[in-house]
């Protein structure tokens, strides 16, 4: 099985083709803008995961994909039925992940804000409730334990570790140093396992990091991992699980695509920093947990706009498109790069920026872009959005949430 699938995205004849349909075909009779996803590319780049995990001898790995990177029912209906966990950071994400079928006994909870009614519920859930609680602060881990004891019952709870490090990626989206507000910083760790009134109702079970996302060079993951392991090793309590978090990115443009971390080269470093600093030295074989969003989901997806007009001003020659930056806000809000493709190709090229309906000049998805002169009702499709894109969408300027269509 190759590391990266070719894109659900083909020219044949100048013509544009999603999974082997035309796309005007597909755009027949639908609404614009939408997104639109092939489940062969979903279905690869989870299976190409959990195989090379095991492949690179990951101990007993549990994937908890990140809902937050897309958490349409079909995309996370495919992934229970795959085998896997989910990573959620809301109750709302917790709900879904269930309706999906997702064991509860497969679903961690992190984010730094879960509240009483998050926690109440995320414990009552199935049989036991959920895996672990990735708890962020004392003040979290409190309130976690009171609740248990209301409930007469036992929270599975993991510290996760701010490793202080710095992932190299926009800063927006870096989340391992100790001026971020995730995760806990060591010594507080250790403090508060000394504190016996946080732990009537709690089991400490596993320790997480996550460093950031679009990560695509490894040395501070490793460097995160170390940190992990130096305090797994500290504690005396045997861990049942060290969690990895996300954040191995994918090529966006053909730069990064020479340059990225593959799946194989990220499990197998992986593998290596634990066994390096962990598994060599003790004789505990806590399980390791993933949390992947973007790579599981990022390359499956596009969204598919038509142009509703051009427009020359001065030197400038805008293509106007119907979708905007509440349909897709990654390139206004982190400068993100997205491939713009033509449903035709032409040997005639201009330059171009191409811009949607909102009023901001940050709704823009690319300047001097070449394409083909485009006329009015023609069709472009924005491409690797099946992460953070729909899930990121907003009502803005009163228009509404694009369709999603899976094939
Ligand atoms: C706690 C946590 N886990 C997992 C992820 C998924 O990250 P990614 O989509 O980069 O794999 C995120 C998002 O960055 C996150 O905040
Ligand atoms: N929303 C970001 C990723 C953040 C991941 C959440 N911690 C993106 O579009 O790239």
């Amino acid at each position: 099985m190759k590391n990266i699938l070719p894109s659900p995205l083909q020219y044949k004849n100048n013509t544009l083709y999603f999974a082997g349909i035309r796309l005007d075909t597909i755009a027949r009779n639908k609404r614009t803008p939408f997104y639109l996803y092939s489940k062969k590319t979903l279905r690869h780049y989870y299976e190409y995961f959990s195989k090379s995990a095991a492949k690179n001898g990951i101990v007993s790995p549990l994937v908890c994909y990140a809902l937050k990177a897309n958490s349409n029912k079909d995309v996370l209906s495919t992934l229970k039925t795959m085998g896997s966990g989910a990573d959620v950071v809301s109750v709302g994400e917790l709900k879904k992940a269930l309706k999906a079928g997702i064991d509860p006994q497969k679903i961690v909870f992190s984010g730094v804000a879960k509240t009483e009614d998050e926690i109440r519920f995320a414990l009552k859930c199935g049989k036991k409730g959920i895996y672990s609680f990735n708890v962020e602060s004392i003040e979290e881990l409190d309130m976690i334990n009171s609740i248990a004891k209301k409930l007469k019952t036992r929270a599975r709870v993991a510290f996760r570790l701010n490793p202080r490090v710095n992932a190299k990626t926009h800063k927006h989206i870096s989340t391992g140093n100790k001026t971020h507000k995730f995760g806990l910083l060591k010594e507080d760790i250790l403090e508060a396992m000394d504190v016996a009134a946080l732990w009537t109702n709690t089991n400490l079970v596993g320790l997480s990091i996550h460093i950031g996302s679009q990560l695509t060079e490894l040395n501070a993951t490793i460097k995160a991992i170390e940190e992990l392991s130096k305090l797994a090793l500290k504690l005396e309590t045997p861990l049942e699980f060290l969690d990895v978090g996300g954040g191995l990115g994918i090529d966006y443009t053909a730069e990064e695509r020479s340059k990225l971390a593959s799946i194989d080269t990220y499990m197998k470093a992986v593998s290596d920093a634990f066994e390096k600093y962990y598994y060599s030295k003790t004789d505990h074989c806590p399980r390791i947990v993933f949390e992947p969003g973007r790579i599981i989901v990022g390359k499956m997806g596009v969204l598919v706009s038509r142009v509703v007009r051009t427009k020359i001003s001065d030197s400038n020659h805008f293509t106007i498109i119907d979708a905007g930056m509440n349909d897709l806000i990654r390139p206004a809000l982190y400068e993100a790069y997205h491939e713009v493709l033509p449903a035709q190709t032409s040997k005639q090229m201009i330059k171009t920026d191409i811009v949607g309906p909102i009023c901001e000049t940050s709704d823009c998805f690319g300047t001097g872009r070449k394409l083909p002169k485009l006329n009015a009702g023609d069709l472009v499709v924005i491409d690797n959005v099946g992460a953070y894109g729909q899930t990121m969408a907003s009502t803005y300027n009163e228009r509404q949430i694009a369709t999603e269509y899976f094939i």
